[in-house]
């Protein structure tokens, strides 16, 4: 009954056209028009033969998050578009909401007011041509690697909804729960080397940005091609939305992820172990990096894949191999060895995923340098004072975060040093006078001006800080005020990029960037081209010594402890190498196509470093030849 009256209203509406057509059109000839027949083709299926993201590409069949659930089902689409099916309604208002910001000037601190204008740019040259937009990309790398990658990539996270045109990688929700297995075989690529993935709980010091935080994926890839030379055919970011704790996002109509509280538990599991099932058993020798997990499943995602699965966490481990080399390099500054790193106070402030990581790395590290033994190991903790949101970490702390545990200070010895359990940022640094103070807390301007002017007391020849939290805004503080309230023999390094500071004496303040791009791209590679089972605690290590030593004595006597992003593919290259020769000292190496385990076993320093030279992919132009199948 109900397609009997949908089919006379057709029928109605057909006739009243025709009759229209009739008296306005020629009166002579009675000739339907085929327009008039085009609205009612409308409501045919039209016939598409394409699949996948041949479908997104194609700007006639495209309807981008308008295609439904059965569409996607039915056309190879699943898990190629955000999980949020949109009304067309909805859509325009996401792109007129969008269209209308482009007035309000968009500001990621003061460095860079255009900085949304350029991502864009760059953004629609990466849809149309990869080899153009990579050439640029690394010809420029030092201009615009702030604007793929941080601080840029932030904001387009927390704008993604609005900037979303072309999809990129693919997204695995909780409503696909059972179906990942078949959805991966929708990504068009046989081979994929590199996967980013993250579950947006924690982008950058933004926090959770849901289904957005694909973004951050994104950028690191375009590292890996850029620096890491990964084939840009062969790269697969990835969002894992298992639904958003973000209230702002919850309640946005133009959100784009599933609009639901997180998963949590057994049911969050489940869904990160099935995509982990699924990737690699379509893509067995892909390397997975884990990317801005809070920290919460940070570690213990990191537990639990890391001897099973090619995967690392970039934030624990990228990040502390980048801090390692960050404070080597600064007590060679201070014109001492290496080997007097046990003796340097360390204050961190910050114990998530990444302060964790950091503590583990510069614990370990001293203990290896003090005779690699347990009472090394028990003495190092002594240089570390951790501060967290609640102040100073003691054994004092109630319901102590088990990972901060081992960090947590005596009480009794707290109180001779005149601290107790939750003492401030700035009463710790008054009382310890470190030689290195740290950064990873998100949280912008922590290193006030009262905590810097405490850290003049520090017993250091050349006091450090690293203020490494991103994007720009979440420094804990700027170049400018560490050298002006410090001086000028400090070293100084920040997560996002500063420029250097011009002291007024004819001198120059260098700001370092302490960020973990200078090892993701290597350990990758390395990993990659050594055909290593797992990513071992002795690959990570390498890399970090391999970083640390990347730097000579004048630049570091110079307060350069890191290298210039412009040195990103050499460093890269470097990092690469030492990790393929930990990983076949190890016997873990298992060989990368046409070079098996044995023959990488022969290869000496020079040759794994040509081995890697002749395996980085660089945008050049392919000629095409036409071949019919
Ligand atoms: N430079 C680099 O290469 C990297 C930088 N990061 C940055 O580190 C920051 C932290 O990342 P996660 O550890 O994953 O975040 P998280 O959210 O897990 O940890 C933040 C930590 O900071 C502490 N904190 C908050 N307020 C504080 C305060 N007022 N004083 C002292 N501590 C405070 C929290 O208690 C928590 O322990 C982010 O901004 C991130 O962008 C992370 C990885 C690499
Ligand atoms: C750099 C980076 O991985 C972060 O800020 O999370
Ligand atoms: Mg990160």
């Amino acid at each position: 009954m109900a397609m009997f009256s949908k089919h006379l209203r057709l029928s109605s509406s057909f006739l009243q056209r025709l009759r229209l057509h009739v008296t306005a059109g020629n009166p002579g000839r009675h000739k339907l028009s085929s327009r008039s027949f085009t609205t009612i083709e409308g409501h045919r299926p039209s016939i598409v033969h394409k699949r996948s993201l041949d479908i997104l590409h194609d700007p006639w069949f495209n309807k981008g998050t308008a295609f439904s659930m059965t569409e996607r089902d039915r056309l190879d689409l699943r898990g190629l578009l955000p999980p949020n099916v949109m009304s067309t309604d909805l859509q325009i208002e996401r792109f007129m909401v969008d269209l209308k910001r482009l007035e309000v000037q968009a500001r990621d601190g003061p460095s860079d007011p255009n900085a949304l204008a350029k991502w864009r740019i760059l953004n629609r040259l990466h849809d149309r041509n990869e080899v153009m937009y990579y050439k640029v990309l690394i010809a420029n790398i030092e201009e615009y690697a702030p604007v793929v990658y941080t601080p840029t990539v932030g904001l387009v996270c927390q704008n993604y909804s609005g900037l979303f045109r072309r999809p990129r990688g693919m997204y695995f929700s909780a409503e696909d729960r059972g179906e990942m297995m078949s959805m991966v075989y929708n990504w068009p690529a046989d081979q994929v080397d590199m996967i980013v993935v993250t579950d947006g709980s924690r982008i950058l010091g933004l926090g959770d940005l849901g289904v957005q935080g694909i973004g951050i994926a994104i950028g690191k890839l375009d590292l890996y091609v850029a620096a890491a030379g990964i084939n840009p055919q062969r790269v697969l970011p990835v969002m894992i939305d298992v639904g958003t704790n973000n209230e702002k996002l919850l309640k946005d109509s133009l959100y784009l992820g599933l609009q639901q509280h997180r998963l949590d538990g057994d049911d969050y599991l489940s869904v990160v172990d099935e995509f982990m099932e699924a990737v690699f058993i379509r893509w067995p020798n892909v390397i997975v990096q884990f990317e801005d997990f809070q920290s919460k499943w940070a570690f213990k995602l990191l537990q639990r894949y890391r001897n099973t699965y090619r995967m690392f966490n970039d934030d624990v481990q990228g990040t502390a191999g980048v801090a390692i080399a960050g404070l080597l390099g600064a007590v060679r500054a201070q014109g001492r060895s290496m080997i007097d790193f046990p003796k340097q106070k360390i204050v961190v402030a910050g114990a998530g995923s990444a302060g964790i990581g950091v503590l583990n790395a510069a614990r370990k590290t001293m203990a290896r340098m003090l005779g690699n033994n347990e009472e090394a190991f028990k003495s190092a903790k002594s240089q570390f004072w951790v501060v967290d949101a609640q102040g100073l970490i003691t054994e004092g702390r109630e319901n102590i975060d088990p990972d901060a545990l081992p960090f947590a200070r005596n009480l009794k010895e707290m109180g001779r040093q005149g601290l107790r359990e939750g003492a401030s940022l700035v009463e710790v640094v008054k009382q310890v006078k470190p030689d290195v103070l740290l950064g990873l807390s998100a949280v912008g301007g922590l290193f006030s001006k009262e905590v810097l002017e405490a850290l003049k007391g520090s017993t250091s020849t050349r006091p450090a800080i690293f203020a490494m939290s991103n994007p720009t805004k979440n420094a804990e503080c700027t170049p400018e005020e560490a050298f002006s309230i410090l001086g000028e023999n400090i070293i100084f390094a920040s997560g996002s990029p500063f420029s250097d500071v011009d002291l007024g004496n004819g001198n120059v303040g260098h700001c370092n960037q302490g960020n973990n791009m200078y090892l993701f791209p290597g350990i990758g590679l390395g990993t990659l081209l050594s055909g290593a089972r797992i990513v071992s605690d002795g690959m990570l290590q390498a890399a970090a010594e391999c970083l640390a030593a990347y730097m000579s004595e004048e630049e570091v006597l110079q307060g350069i402890i890191f290298p210039s992003i412009s040195r990103i593919r050499d460093i890269t290259k470097e990092v690469a190498a030492a990790v393929i020769k930990e990983a076949v000292e190890e016997d873990l190496a298992e060989g990368y196509h046409g070079m098996d385990p044995r023959e990488l076993r022969k290869l000496n320093q020079d040759e794994i470093a040509e081995y890697v030279k002749n395996h980085m992919w660089s945008p050049e132009y392919p000629t095409l030849v036409y071949k019919k199948d």
